[in-house]
């Protein structure tokens, strides 16, 4: 069993229990109340390149990257520094994080918010969206065409954005073929967690140009940030580069500072 099979198990063990604490009819009536989540597609989009913060305190490949006793603060600094969305990693087991860290973040920020999670069923995406995110990840890797499809058009219709996440040609084609707009390849393999930033290079070209391209992981300098968007990045998504800068704020405008000039001079 790889990596990301491994974290699916645990992820559905741990929704169980929420399940038996909150109903989705519960979750369906929190939403019916809730205002309308913000389009992402637009401003990610946008000229210039756009950064995804992330908010991560643990990972399967690093182990322990940063104490974020106050998420709030850290989105905080993100949004001050110009990030387009702050992403939230709301996985338990393996990343530290909690809904609780989304619903925090939300409060704070009026920018976009990604909930970065193994989604992979239904009641996840009710849950994303009750819990005030704008956007939410669906991982090919991780799931049939079929739950792929559903759970895409059960997010498009509740009014959250999808990143679909990439890491092969074959899985770009699938996505393509969903008609998902906003793509992201993931530098990272989440089999064996090596990581090569040349995957986003390799994959960007078989991307639409119609679709917004997100290149995610293991961009640690501004030169690999540099370097992606030469390669047709529209956004690039950043956890450990930014939770472990002493200015997260500074360090968001420096890449997409450096983000936007090679975008131009590519
Ligand atoms: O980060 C990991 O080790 C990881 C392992 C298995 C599945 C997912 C994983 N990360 C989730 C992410 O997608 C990243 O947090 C995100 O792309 C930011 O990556 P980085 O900038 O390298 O922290």
């Amino acid at each position: 069993m790889g990596v990301l099979d491994d974290i699916v198990v645990g992820v559905r063990e741990d929704l169980a229990e929420r399940q038996a604490q909150v109903g989705l009819t519960e979750l369906q009536t929190i939403v019916a109340t809730m205002p309308a989540p913000r389009d992402m597609l637009g401003p990610l989009g946008a000229p210039g390149l756009s950064v995804i913060a992330e908010v991560k305190r643990s990972s399967p490949s690093k182990g322990a990257l940063a104490d974020i006793p106050d998420p709030a603060a850290l989105a905080r600094a993100y949004a001050a520094g110009g990030a387009s969305a702050v992403s939230v990693l709301t996985e338990r087991r393996r990343f530290g994080g909690d809904l609780s860290d989304l619903a925090a973040v939300r409060a704070a920020v009026d920018v976009g918010i990604l909930r970065k999670d193994f989604v992979v069923t239904d009641y996840q995406v009710w849950e994303t969206r009750a819990a005030g995110a704008d956007l939410v990840l669906l991982i090919v890797a991780a799931l049939s065409d079929a739950d792929l499809a559903r759970l895409y058009a059960l997010a498009t219709s509740l009014g959250l954005t999808v990143l679909v996440e990439v890491h092969t040609a074959e899985e770009v084609r699938r996505a393509v073929d969903l008609g998902a707009r906003l793509i992201g390849v993931n530098n990272r393999n989440l089999h064996t967690l090596e990581v090569d930033i040349a995957q986003f290079e390799r994959l960007s070209a078989l991307i639409p140009p119609d679709r917004v391209r997100v290149a995610e992981s293991g961009l640690l300098s501004v030169a690999d940030v540099e370097r992606v968007a030469a390669a047709g990045a529209d956004a690039v998504l950043v956890g450990e580069a930014l939770v472990k800068d002493g200015d997260p704020r500074r360090a968001v405008a420096q890449f997409i500072a450096a983000g936007t000039a090679a975008q131009k001079g590519k």
